[in-house]
């Protein structure tokens, strides 16, 4: 049925995904355009999961709307929805080889249309002449890029990516995510990205949206919602710390023009050592990559960091705030 006003692409429209007395999504709204990566972000428990699995009919609604462009799916079994979902473990078929995997879903095609199809996502994920590869000869890294080409290989309008590359290590995530979003851009899919991960939230997405107890708390571009939070709960999880009120910041050289009531969140490069400034305890200092954390007491008692290219002999130091370094917050009475 058409609903004739939610334009094209994903709209969700006050989703709510209960667990008994759980409210694990709280009247959510949400909107993707086609061809768009939103990566879903937020703390364990936030809802990022069920929110996902709502949308792809994995998970009964206690209530909301979940169309494509315009066309109401809200009651369509998961299979005729024409999304795709690609979980933390691949979910791999052990007994089929990688080409008999990624063929998987479009066994409807003839030999050659598969062959053609099976080569083009290898390639794209970087797995060219892996197609007779057994399963249980891979990496892990290899294992997840052979799930997204099986889970692209039927061409689904919307891919649901849940945190599909939290079982990797570190390093091997950094350099997967830039696969998976080249791989995205290059088949136009529309995708949403559940990951606790703000790092590979930011490298993967086209918008992010930071979840909290059920609700969406803040949507944008990467650069939008670091830049601007607008609560302490999303400064917080995006990893600003500490955060402050207008009087310190000030204290601190801050250079005007705030609120009595604002708060500043700082960010990793907030603190730098100055000529002038306030001056700070030097707590402790750690060795880390390239650099020395410095850990200061600010004049309200809350520690914060100053990242240094070397050690400092001194015991105390003088500091000032960097503003393009931080970000503003309304105050409490003010936050909307
Ligand atoms: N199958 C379930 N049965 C009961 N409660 C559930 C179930 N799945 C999720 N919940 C609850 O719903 C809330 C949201 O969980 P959800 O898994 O969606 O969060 P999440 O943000 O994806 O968390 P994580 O990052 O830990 O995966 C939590 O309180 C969770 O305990």
């Amino acid at each position: 049925m058409s609903l004739g006003n939610l334009g094209s692409g994903l709209a969700v429209r006050d989703l709510v995904v209960r667990f008994g007395n759980t409210t694990a999504v709280d009247h959510v709204d949400l909107d993707l355009a086609p061809g768009e990566i939103l990566a879903l972000l937020g703390p364990s428990g936030s809802g990022k999961s069920s929110l996902l699995r709502g949308i792809a009919g994995l998970e009964p609604l206690a209530g909301g709307l979940v169309a494509w462009d315009d066309v109401d799916l809200t009651n369509e079994p998961v299979h005729r929805r024409g999304f795709g979902v690609m979980f933390q473990d691949g979910q791999l078929f052990p007994h089929r080889d990688v080409g008999g995997n990624v063929a998987y879903g479009i066994e409807h095609l003839s030999r050659a249309e598969r062959a053609h199809r099976v080569g083009e996502l290898l390639d794209l994920v970087g797995l060219t002449a892996y197609e007779r590869r057994a399963i249980t000869t891979l990496s892990g890294g290899q294992a997840q890029r052979v799930a997204l080409a099986r889970s692209l290989a039927p061409h689904p309008r919307l891919l649901l990516l849940d945190e599909p590359l939290s079982a990797l290590d570190r390093a091997l995530r950094e350099r997967l995510v830039g696969v998976l979003r080249d791989t995205l851009k290059a088949t136009g899919t529309t995708a949403i990205y559940v990951t606790h991960d703000q790092d590979e939230a930011f490298a993967a997405a086209d918008r992010v949206a930071v979840m909290g107890a059920g609700r969406v708390l803040r949507i944008g571009t990467p650069r939008e919602v670091w830049r601007d939070p607008r609560s302490e709960t999303v400064a917080a999880f995006l990893g600003y710390a500490p955060i402050i009120s207008a009087q310190t910041a000030l204290a601190l050289g801050w250079p005007d023009g705030l609120g009595y009531a604002a708060r500043v969140a700082l960010g990793p490069d907030a603190l730098r050592v100055a000529d002038t400034g306030a001056t700070v305890a030097v707590v402790e200092q750690l060795d880390r990559r390239g650099h020395t954390a410095v850990l200061v007491d600010l004049p309200d008692g809350q520690r914060a960091t100053l990242r240094s290219p070397v050690h400092v002999e001194a015991r105390h130091l003088a500091v000032a705030l960097d503003p393009a370094h931080c970000a503003v917050l309304p105050g409490e009475a003010d936050a909307g």
